[in-house]
C-alpha cells in the first residue's frame, strides 16, 4: 500500500541537533520504516545557506522515505499542513548562562510559531519542542495556538529520561532494556526530579534493590539533572546527538506506543494531576498507545518525592509568570 507522505517540519534544522535529527527522520525512524515523509526545514535567513548544504547530504543519502525537502525562512510556509513539528531551532545555552536568563531571548520565537502552527499546521498536528527552556517556550506555542488542542503541544524530557536510565544501568550492571518506569516530573532543568520509587530493574523495585538514599540523593539525582551543563563543560557544546535521539524516541513513542508494562516521560499540559497546576507544561509517567497519551494515575508519592516535584514545579510557575509578565502568552 502507498502511504501518504508526512509532513515533519524542523526549526532550526542547520543547527547541531538538526545535523543529528534529520538524517534519522529522513531514514524513518521518526515515525517507522514504512512511512515516507516531507521534510521542511525551517531557518532564520542567516541559517539559509547551511540548511541548503544539509539538504544537499540528505539528497546524497538516497533515502528511499524521503519524498521532498523544503528550505525556508516563513513560518508559514514551514508549518504549512505540518502533521509533527519538532521545535529545535533556540538560543541554546552557553556556559555559565542561566536558564531564565533564555526566557527573554527564546520567549519572542515560540509565540509566531505558535500562531503560525494554529494557522496552517494539519488537523493532526503534532508538536515537541526541544528548544530549551523546553517546558515554558512550549506553553508559549500552545497558548499562541488557541485553535489546537492543547494536549498536541509537548516538551522534551525524554533526554533526562534516558540519561536516568543509563545511570541506573551503570549503577546495578543491568542493561538498560531490564530498566523500566522511571519517571522526570517537572521542568527539563535543573530542578527536575527523576523518581526511580516506582522504577523497576528485571522487575524488581529500583529504590529497594539499590537502596542507597545518599547515592539517589548526592549522586544519581544532580548526575541526571545537572547532565546537561557536565556536557557542555566537557565537550565545550550542548548535546547534540544525544537530543536528537530523544527526539526520535519521544516522537516515536508518541505515535507507536509505550511497550507493555512502561512508560515514558514528556512534558505535557497538567490536567492537575498529582498536584501539579492545571494549564502548566511538566513532566509526568506517561502511557502512550494510538498517537495519544494518558499520564500513569495512582502512583504513591512520598514526601521525599513531594518535596522536589513541588520544587521543579515551583520553578514552572515562576517562568509561566515570568513570560505572561513580558506579555508572551
Ligand atoms: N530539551 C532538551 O532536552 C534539550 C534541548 N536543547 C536545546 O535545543 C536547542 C537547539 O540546540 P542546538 O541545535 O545545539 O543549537 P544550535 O545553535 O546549534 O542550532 C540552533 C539553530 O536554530 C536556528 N534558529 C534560531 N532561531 C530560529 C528561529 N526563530 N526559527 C528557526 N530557526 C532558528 C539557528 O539559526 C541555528 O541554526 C537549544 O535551545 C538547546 O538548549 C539541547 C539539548 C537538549
Ligand atoms: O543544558 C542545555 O542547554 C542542553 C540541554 O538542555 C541538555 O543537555 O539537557
Amino acid at each position: 500500500m502507498t502511504r501518504t507522505p508526512v509532513n515533519v517540519t524542523v526549526t532550526g534544522a542547520a543547527g547541531q541537533i538538526g545535523y543529528a535529527l534529520l538524517f534519522r527522520i529522513a531514514s524513518g525512524q521518526l515515525l517507522g520504516a514504512d512511512v515516507p515523509v516531507n521534510l521542511r526545514l525551517l531557518e532564520i535567513p542567516q541559517g539559509l545557506k547551511a540548511a541548503e548544504g544539509v539538504a544537499m547530504e540528505l539528497d546524497d543519502c538516497a533515502f528511499p522515505l524521503l519524498r521532498g525537502i523544503t528550505i525556508t525562512d516563513q513560518a508559514a510556509t514551514a508549518f504549512d499542513g505540518a502533521n509533527v513539528a519538532l521545535l529545535v531551532g533556540a538560543r541554546p545555552r552557553t556556559a555559565g548562562m542561566e536558564r531564565g536568563d533564555l526566557l527573554q531571548a527564546n520567549g519572542g520565537i515560540f509565540g509566531p510559531q505558535g500562531k503560525a502552527i494554529n494557522e496552517h499546521a494539519a488537523d493532526d498536528i503534532k508538536v515537541l519542542v526541544v528548544g530549551n527552556p523546553a517546558n515554558t517556550n512550549a506553553l508559549i506555542a500552545q497558548r499562541n495556538a488557541p485553535d489546537v488542542p492543547a494536549e498536541r503541544f509537548t516538551a522534551m524530557t525524554r533526554l533526562d529520561h534516558n540519561r536516568a536510565v543509563a545511570q541506573l544501568a551503570k549503577k546495578t550492571g543491568a542493561t538498560v532494556g531490564d530498566i523500566k518506569k522511571v519517571t522526570i516530573w517537572g521542568n527539563h532543568s535543573a530542578t527536575q526530579y527523576p523518581d526511580i520509587f516506582h522504577a523497576e530493574i528485571a522487575g524488581k523495585n529500583a529504590a529497594e534493590l539499590i537502596n542507597d538514599q545518599a547515592w539517589l540523593e548526592s549522586d544519581f539525582i544532580p548526575t541526571v539533572a545537572k547532565r546537561g551543563a557536565a556536557i557542555i563543560e566537557v565537550r565545550g557544546a550542548s548535546s547534540a546527538a544525544s537530543a536528537a535521539n530523544a527526539a526520535i524516541d519521544h516522537v516515536y513513542t508518541w505515535v507507536n506506543g509505550t511497550a507493555e508494562g512502561d512508560w515514558t516521560s514528556m512534558g505535557i499540559v497538567s490536567d492537575g494531576s498529582y498536584g501539579v497546576p492545571e494549564g502548566l507544561i511538566s513532566s509526568f509517567p506517561v502511557t502512550t498507545k494510538d498517537g495519544k497519551f494518558e499520564i500513569v494515575q495512582g502512583l504513591e508519592i512520598s514526601d521525599f518525592s513531594r518535596a522536589r516535584i513541588d520544587a521543579s514545579v515551583g520553578e514552572l510557575v515562576e517562568e509561566r509568570d515570568a513570560v505572561a509578565g513580558l506579555g508572551l502568552i
